[in-house]
């Protein structure tokens, strides 16, 4: 029987010996040529990956052949039978056309939720201090500059939209700060899981939380989840905080919301049209701003690439991933 082999798009940096290692049961190809969508179809018609039965692919990599939609998921090789994506946020693939296919994917939970976490916890204390205003004025020689008091988090009420994993370790540090956690999510979490955070309506949550921290994935029907009418039912003066995807909110709406002053502050890692930022985000001070780097921690890369290829091992050798996308996993409607 001939050997499967295993296709590498875009870069792996941090687990280099462990992908190498992989050869001792596959065949390893990396996509080397013209990277771009065009270079990538021309090689798949090429007839080269027409023994990959696993392919290695990440959010960065999106940028050389574009989003795994439903038109290239059409042309990838009949071999292919598992996509393992290097990201927690699977946006940027059909699963529902892989899913026709016969496609089994996978993503990187759990790895990523330390490091997003302390992300969003370092943008909500930033956002509480309007962080940015004597941040950038002790630069530029202005000491303290315009600076003006912020608030404590202790005793305020932080809503958490999405309690996942991310979502629960933003819970988590926030207790440490004392603050009080209220939730809205798909469906309510066990007692071990909740830690006592208190599971409300998805309008509940909007009116009465003090800080908004978005922590739930990008589906279909949580695009613009917070939009005008959200803000507007927000309590004066709320903080925002997102590290989950940029298009669960109205960017627009965000910054009428910032302006008018219904929003103290935002603290952000993700916005709309990346790498596009508002520009009414970039000229209000009173928001923190970060160029997504959630995961941007070398503990944190190189356990998402573990994860990804540990995910191809127990493919290839045992047909199961390890962390398949929830829509395959708990439907059960992919047969293999
Ligand atoms: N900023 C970054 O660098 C960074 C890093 C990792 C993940 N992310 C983003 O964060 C998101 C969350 O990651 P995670 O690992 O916690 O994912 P997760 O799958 O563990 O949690 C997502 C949660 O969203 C909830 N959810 C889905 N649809 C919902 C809806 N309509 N209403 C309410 N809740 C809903 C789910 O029930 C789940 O609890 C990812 O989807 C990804 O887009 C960003």
């Amino acid at each position: 029987m001939s050997r499967p082999a295993i296709l590498q798009i875009g870069d792996i940096v941090h687990s280099q010996k462990e992908w190498s290692e992989l050869g001792s049961f596959a065949d390893l190809k990396v996509f080397k040529g013209s990277k771009s969508r065009a270079g990538f179809l021309k090689e798949i018609e090429s007839g080269s990956y027409n023994d990959v039965v696993a392919l290695y692919r990440s959010n960065e990599s999106t940028t050389i052949t574009g989003p795994f939609d439903a038109e290239l998921i059409s042309k990838l090789p009949s071999s292919l039978k598992y996509i393992c994506h290097n990201g927690a946020g699977y946006d940027n693939i059909d699963v529902a056309a892989c899913t026709s296919r016969n496609i089994s994917v996978s993503s990187t939970p759990i790895a990523v939720n330390n490091a997003t976490a302390d992300i969003a916890i370092f943008l909500m204390l930033g956002a509480l201090r309007r962080i940015h205003i004597p941040y950038s004025a002790i630069r530029s020689s202005k000491w303290r500059g315009n600076s003006q008091l912020g608030y404590d988090p202790q005793n305020k009420l932080l809503g958490i939209l999405g309690m996942g994993g991310i979502g629960r370790e933003v819970a988590a540090r926030a207790r440490a700060f004392g603050m009080k956690i209220q939730y809205y999510n798909r469906s309510r979490l066990s007692p071990e899981l909740e830690q006592g955070a208190k599971y409300v309506s998805f309008e509940e949550l909007i009116k009465t939380s003090d800080v908004l921290s978005l922590n739930c994935s990008l589906r279909k029907e949580t695009v613009g989840i917070i939009g005008k009418k959200e803000f507007g039912m927000m309590k004066d003066g709320v903080i925002i905080v997102n590290t989950a995807r940029g298009k669960l909110m109205d960017e627009e709406a965000l910054v009428q919301a910032l302006e008018s002053g219904k929003v103290f502050s935002a603290g952000l890692d993700v916005y709309e049209k990346e790498p596009k930022v508002h520009q009414g985000l970039l000229d209000n001070p009173n928001v923190v701003l970060l160029p997504h780097i959630g995961t941007a921690t070398k503990e944190t890369q190189r356990n998402m690439e573990l994860l990804v290829l540990e995910n191809i091992e127990s493919a290839v050798k045992k047909g199961i991933l390890i962390t398949q996308v929830s829509e395959q996993s708990s439907s059960g409607s992919i047969k293999l």
